[in-house]
Parts: structure tokens; C-alpha cells; sequence
């Protein structure tokens, strides 16, 4: 086998650079069903997302799923696509540039080089890493952008990272972020969007913190995401100061006929206006960027349950997207990882 290489390497050459490298879980590159087919093969094959025996999936998968699906997700694509295309794509790129402007203004220009990356679909995470090499970044930090690590996100970007690096003859030096539900500066973000949800609309009967949930089987195999997502709450509940019953926890965006995590988000929001909760609010802290999940399964699908069932108001809490607590908690994440020569970013390195 042949390891990717540079044949122009020169003792004095540019600087090494850093690279951050921010990613998320991916999108079509139309809301088309030829495109939903080819990203929903390249998703749905990974065996970090659907864990049963390949030959039986593959059956499954391309004589059923694909074709159906494609068209059905093609539809809900469309419903959500701007004129900047996916909004999971385009805030992610949001994010980056914001999370680039921070690091020049707190290290300096050209020191540290941003990109986001989409685990399926593009951009991939293959070709920002070609790209880096290119520019001569010798030090990446990855930064999969889901809070709760679980192995079919967190998991299987670390997979695709590997499998790339493992084939460069000159590996970088390399940190992986996989997960930050107990930091901080997130658990402060999460809670301040609540709480200012609540100043300007008044307590809500209650707050509904939906995520999106797994197959219970993988909890049972040992995957740690569903203790996440409740100790994420239970945190995020302590710091607002709430009364007990003025949260609770479900799980949405289920796929196929296996149980998943529950009590299950659309089921809880139709049963709620009868234990005469008509104000509601969710929030979905498991997504870093509003996407399908979020716009077309939250606030409309969702909202016309609960509505349905008699609720009153239904409220939607939008994700942290690019705003700037959330791009701070980037730089806090990042910066623990930094190579030594970034280590006092208020001294020498402080640009500002
Ligand atoms: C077996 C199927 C799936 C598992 C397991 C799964 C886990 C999982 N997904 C996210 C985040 C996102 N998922 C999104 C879309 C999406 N998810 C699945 C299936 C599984 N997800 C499908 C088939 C789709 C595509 C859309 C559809 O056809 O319904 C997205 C949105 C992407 C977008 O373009 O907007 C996100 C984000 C997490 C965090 C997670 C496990 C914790
Ligand atoms: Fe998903
Ligand atoms: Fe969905």
C-alpha cells in the first residue's frame, strides 16, 4: 500500500500550523431524492449508526429504506432548504468563520486555521484534511460538534478521522474532542438561553429538553449517551433554579421498528395538555445547529401534536448555533488542546 506524502518538504519551509477542525453529522447536497439516496446510503451504512448484521442490512437498506426514504426526507429537505442551502451546513460554516475570527483576535492572524467538516456528505472530512496538509497545518484539533458523546456520532467521527490519518505516511499530531456535556461554559450557554427564553415570556408550564435518541439496545451494550443527556439536564435544571416538576427529558427523531430511548418527545407532547400543561417550551441541547431534526421535527411536526392535543403555547427554544457564548465555548474546548507555543494566549501570543 502506498501512505499519502509531500515530496517538497523542505527543512525551511513555513511554519507549522494548527488547525481546528469543527464538524457536524451532514446533509444532502440538494433536498432532491438522487442526492437523500446517496447521503443516506453513505449514513445509514456505517455500522456505528445502524447496528445490525451487514448482509441483512444491505438487503434491508437498499430494497427498502433508500428507495422509500430518499423521497419521503426529500420532501421534508425541501421544507427547511434557504437560499443558502442546508441550514445545518450553513450554520456550521457560520460557526467556523465566527470561531476563526476568535482565534485571530485572541492569537493572532494566520496562527490558527479554522474549517468545519460534515461526517457524511460534504464537506468531508477527508478533503479538509488533504487540504490542510496542504497548507502546511501540522497539528489538528478535532471538534465533533454533539455534546453527549455517543458512539454513532462522537464514535464515528473519530472513526472517519482515523481512517484517514491512518493512511498519511506523516501522521500530525492529533487531539479529539469527544464530548463536552459536563463543560461549563456549555452547561452556562444551555442555561442562559433558557433563562432568557423566560425573561422575555414568562415561566412556561414546562420546559421539555428533547434529544435525539438511539436504539435502547445500544445503552444496554454500554453506549454512555443516555446518562449524558439526563446529568445534561439535571445540571442545566439546577443552575435555572426551577421547581422539580418544571422539566423533563424525552427523545425524538426515532428510525425503524426497535425500541428507542424514551418516553419518546411526540408522544409526551400529545399527553401533556391533559395533565393540564398548555405552555410548553422545548429545547434540543443535544444539537449544536438547528437542522431538519430541529425546524421541520420540533417546531412544526412536534407543535401540531402538542396543539392537537389541546396545548395552548408551544415554544421553541432554537440551538446555540453561532451566537457568541457558544463560539466562546469553542475557544475554551480548543484551547486546552493547543501545542505548547499557544500556552499564554494574554501575554506574548495576544494579538488584540
Ligand atoms: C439509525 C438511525 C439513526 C441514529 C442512530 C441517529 C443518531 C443520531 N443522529 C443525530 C443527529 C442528527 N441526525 C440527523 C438526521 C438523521 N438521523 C437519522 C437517523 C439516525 N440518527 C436519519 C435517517 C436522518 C436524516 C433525515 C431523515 O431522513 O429523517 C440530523 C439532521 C441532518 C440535517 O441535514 O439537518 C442530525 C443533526 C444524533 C445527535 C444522534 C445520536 C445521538
Ligand atoms: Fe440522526
Ligand atoms: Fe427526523
Amino acid at each position: 500500500m502506498a501512505f499519502k506524502g509531500q515530496t517538497d518538504y523542505s527543512h525551511k519551509g513555513p511554519r507549522p500550523k494548527t488547525g481546528v477542525l469543527i464538524t457536524n453529522l451532514g446533509t444532502p447536497d440538494a433536498p432532491r431524492p438522487a442526492a437523500l439516496r446517496c447521503y443516506l446510503k453513505e449514513f445509514l451504512s456505517d455500522p456505528r449508526v445502524v447496528e445490525v448484521p451487514r448482509l441483512i442490512w444491505w438487503f434491508i437498506l437498499n430494497l427498502v429504506i433508500l428507495p422509500l426514504r430518499s423521497r419521503a426526507s426529500a420532501k421534508n429537505y425541501a421544507e427547511v432548504w434557504t437560499e443558502e442551502g442546508s441550514p445545518l451546513l450553513d450554520i456550521t460554516q457560520h460557526q467556523a468563520a465566527a470561531l476563526q475570527k476568535k482565534m485571530d483576535h485572541v492569537y493572532g492572524k494566520d496562527q490558527i486555521v479554522v474549517a468545519c467538516a460534515m461526517r457524511y456528505g460534504n464537506p468531508s472530512i477527508k478533503d479538509v484534511l488533504t487540504d490542510f496538509t496542504a497548507h502546511n497545518v501540522r497539528n489538528i484539533i478535532a471538534l465533533p460538534l454533539y455534546p453527549q458523546y455517543c458512539a454513532a456520532t462522537n464514535g464515528s467521527t473519530f472513526d472517519a478521522f482515523a481512517k484517514e490519518l491512518s493512511q498519511y505516511r506523516w501522521v500530525p499530531e492529533f487531539k479529539f474532542i469527544s464530548g463536552y456535556h459536563l463543560h461549563d461554559a456549555y452547561l452556562k450557554a444551555v442555561t442562559w438561553s433558557i433563562q432568557d427564553y423566560i425573561d422575555q415570556n414568562g415561566e412556561p408550564d414546562l420546559i421539555l429538553f428533547s434529544y435525539h435518541g438511539i436504539p435502547q439496545r445500544y445503552l444496554e451494550k454500554g453506549d454512555p449517551y443516555y446518562c449524558f443527556c439526563q446529568q445534561t439536564t439535571r445540571l442545566v435544571h439546577a443552575r435555572l433554579g426551577l421547581a422539580a416538576d418544571k422539566i423533563m427529558t424525552s427523545f425524538q427523531s426515532r428510525f425503524g421498528r426497535e425500541a428507542w430511548l424514551s418516553p419518546y418527545t411526540d408522544d409526551t407532547l400529545k399527553s401533556l395538555p391533559a395533565q393540564n400543561i398548555k405552555h410548553v417550551a422545548v429545547i434540543c441541547p443535544g444539537f449544536s445547529a438547528d437542522c431538519l431534526e430541529t425546524i421541520d421535527e420540533i417546531e412544526v411536526e412536534n407543535r401540531a401534536y402538542f396543539m392537537e392535543a389541546g396545548g395552548e403555547r408551544y415554544d421553541y427554544i432554537p440551538c446555540l448555533n453561532d451566537q457568541p457564548d457558544h463560539i466562546d465555548m469553542m475557544h475554551d474546548l480548543v484551547k486546552d488542546n493547543l501545542p505548547f507555543q499557544f500556552d499564554s494566549p494574554d501575554s506574548q501570543n495576544n494579538k488584540a
